[in-house]
């Protein structure tokens, strides 16, 4: 699988362990920095990580910051992005196969390197599902979004 990678300052060694660990699995890694462990603001890094996915360079991303939870809010403004902060093995396979998340997200703060390779793998070995129930939710999501963005360009 082709896997876009980011993270900002906090998150930087550990993405830099990650991309390590995927490549040791076949995947081919796209990244999108941060290149150093220098202050980057986690919003600019999301965006660039988003915008692969959207424009279908990359089948899925990862976003590592200190906790994770910056990195999800600012991927989840990004229309077509489904991102979900994970750090227990359930959720990180489960968001895939009920809610088609596109990108995980991971705190290098909270968690330590081995959780996190187990956690991409549960991730990336996951598949949407088929069932009606799923579909529909993620439909309605997605619903939610044309929503959104009609609302905007009536204001
Ligand atoms: O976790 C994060 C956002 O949710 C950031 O990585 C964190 O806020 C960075 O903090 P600092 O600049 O103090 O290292």
């Amino acid at each position: 699988m082709i896997i876009t990678l980011g993270c900002d300052h906090a998150g930087f060694p550990l993405k830099s362990k990650l991309m390590e660990h995927l490549h040791s699995k076949g995947h081919q890694v796209i990244d999108h920095g941060s290149y150093t462990p220098e202050p980057v603001d986690f919003p600019d890094i999301a965006k660039k990580v988003c915008s692969s996915i959207k424009h279908g360079e990359s089948e899925r991303g990862i976003m590592v910051c200190g906790t994770g939870v910056g990195a999800s809010i600012a991927a989840n403004k990004i229309p077509e992005i489904r991102a979900a902060l994970c750090h227990d093995i359930h959720s990180a396979h489960q968001c895939v196969e009920h809610d088609n998340v596109n990108v995980m997200c991971l705190g290098a703060k909270i968690i330590g390197e081995w959780l996190a390779y187990d956690l991409i793998d549960a991730f990336l070995n996951a598949e949407f599902s088929t069932e009606p129930e799923f579909r529909r939710r993620v439909e309605k999501l997605n619903l939610m979004e044309l929503e959104a963005e009609k609302e905007l360009k009536e204001k």
